[in-house]
């Protein structure tokens, strides 16, 4: 071959080389691009997730780096997070669709059972296309609207059924109206006492706020019904992080709101049976007034006249007593309803102060030592701060005090660590019945103690410490007979201006040390 064709078969072999090169790249700037651009869509849900995705897009826009497995596994576990949520808030509304449907099938007419149905079957796709909940919402309402109107007017003739139904009329509907709204008036008292039984953290006390106030200024038919889908979802605000319990408590309150639901829909029923029972009534006297004066032109004696008449005053009188007697029943049916209801509110009022019982159970257990029943660290910095911020306000200083059981370790050694853990009881004991009672004491970690006195200076904290020491030293502890001798050391500290919480431990941790150093069984100060 020669070294002209040579070097042709080598630049056209290093073209295209380049060419796959160039053809590569840009087919992996595309996807960076698109890979950015999918980020963008998923953005909004989460902290947590918009901070991996804009981890994700900057190390995209450096065209030097490529994801890391780490950057990866971390958006895998937050879109498996968020997955998990939409579960659960998916479950839950499913539950109250279906109860929603239920209380309102309840009620509906014969000819709108075919569109319950249909919603009834829609149900279980919309949780699963979120897209489609607002349409759903929509249908629903409308459905629940148009079952929902309200009966219209009596038109009145007759003078004589004119004032009757008045009367009658006049009295029904001011009576529904009124109780209604004593109706609405209880719902809302306990839709609100609903809330504050929610225990949601500060970020959600606007939303709380708004809801509150809502409840308070329009809760009718038409609101209710977006009023209690944002309570469904503040409640499950505040369940996610809860107790499994609290998942029954949710179902518990569902169910109770869709009780709520159904009464309102029944009591809204109710209304239009008595309005139609009214038209009964008026159109029943009206008949019978107008038998009358066709009895009146066409009677020829006064006898039949009498008799005519007479029936049909009895007729118009069977009429009011039958309307009556009606009145009574829906009365009553309407009083029981709201009983029931009434029960069952207390019902969950009386839940909802369990899991709040038991929820401060588990809060308390979550913030004491097991070992020794005292306070634990986290209670201690709980406390700490408190008295920290009341010191910065008001310049009234405290001590604190480290207590550490002295050559602990020999006796976990001699005796096992059975004895130590009896011997941990018995000087927290000795420790808290030594202390006063506005002094806080707790267990910091493993054989040390910290103690916190309020409104007390270094030198009369020295002393009270010193009391401490000395009845620890005095407690007798026998193991098989034999006395076994406990003492403790400790370091105190007073705060000083400027200070912050870690310079006053780290006093205090300074002089335990050294009374450790300087022999233990006593107390230095920092
Ligand atoms: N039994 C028991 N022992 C514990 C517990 N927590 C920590 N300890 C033990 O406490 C001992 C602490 O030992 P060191 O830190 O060496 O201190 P020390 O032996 O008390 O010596 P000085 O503090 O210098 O007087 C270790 O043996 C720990 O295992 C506990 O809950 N129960």
């Amino acid at each position: 071959m020669s070294k002209d064709q040579t070097d042709w078969k080598h630049k056209y072999k290093e073209a295209a080389i380049e060419l796959e090169r160039y053809e590569s790249s840009q087919v992996e700037e595309q996807m960076r691009l698109i890979i950015s651009h999918m980020t963008l869509g998923l953005q909004g849900q989460s902290e947590s997730l918009d901070s991996a995705l804009s981890h994700i897009r900057q190390t995209l826009a450096s065209a030097s780096n490529s994801l890391d497995r780490k950057s990866i596994a971390e958006l895998e576990k937050q879109v498996r997070y968020l997955d998990r949520e939409r579960e659960k808030t998916a479950k839950s509304m499913l539950v109250f669709l279906k109860q929603w449907l239920l209380s309102l099938k309840k009620v509906a007419d014969e000819e709108q059972h075919a569109d319950f149905l249909l919603l009834e079957r829609k149900a279980s796709e919309v949780v699963d296309h979120w897209y489609e909940v607002p349409e759903y919402l929509s249908s629903l309402l409308a459905l629940q609207e148009s079952h929902l109107q309200e009966p219209g007017a009596t038109h009145v003739v007759s003078p004589l059924a004119d004032s009757l139904s008045a009367d009658v009329s006049q009295n029904v509907v001011v009576k529904d109206e009124a109780s209604v709204d004593s109706q609405f008036e209880a719902v809302a008292s306990e839709l609100i006492q609903l809330v504050d039984a929610l225990s949601l953290s500060a970020d959600h006390k606007q939303r709380v706020a708004l809801l509150i106030k809502r409840i308070r200024t329009q809760l009718s038919f038409g609101e209710l019904v977006s009023i209690l889908a944002e309570l469904i979802e503040l409640v499950q605000i505040s369940t996610s992080s809860a107790h499994e319990d609290f998942e029954q408590y949710l179902i518990s309150l569902n169910s109770q709101l869709a009780a709520v639901q159904g009464f309102l829909s029944e009591s809204q029923s109710d209304q239009s049976i008595s309005g139609k029972a009214q038209k009964a009534l008026d159109s029943q006297v009206r008949q019978e007034v107008s038998n009358i004066h066709t009895a009146v032109n066409q009677s020829t004696s006064l006898d039949d006249l009498k008799v005519t008449v007479a029936s049909q005053l009895d007729g118009i009188v069977f009429a009011m007593d039958e309307f009556r007697k009606s009145e009574e029943e829906r009365e009553s049916r309407s009083q029981q309803r709201h009983d029931e209801l009434m029960q069952q509110m207390q019902s969950m009022e009386e839940e909802s102060r369990r899991v709040k019982a038991h929820m401060e159970e588990e809060r308390m257990k979550a913030r004491t030592d097991s070992l020794t029943g005292l306070p634990n660290r986290a209670a201690y910095d709980d406390h700490l701060k408190k008295e920290f911020e009341r010191w910065s306000r008001y310049q009234q200083g405290f001590s604190i005090a480290i207590g550490d059981l002295d050559h602990f370790k020999s006796i976990n050694d001699n005796y096992g660590h059975l004895v130590g853990d009896k011997v941990l009881r018995l000087v927290s004991r000795v420790l808290s019945k030594t202390l006063r009672a506005a002094d806080f004491i707790a267990r910091y970690g493993g054989e040390e103690f910290i103690i916190l006195l309020p409104a007390t200076s270094i030198s009369d904290a020295t002393g009270a410490i010193d009391k401490l020491r000395a009845s620890v030293c005095n407690s007798p502890f026998n193991f098989h007979g034999e006395p076994v001798q406990i003492t403790m050391s400790f370091g105190v500290a007073e705060t000083k201006t400027g200070d912050t919480l870690d310079q006053l431990f780290e006093r205090a941790d300074a002089a335990l040390y050294r009374a450790k150093g300087g022999g233990r069984n006593c107390v230095r100060q920092g």
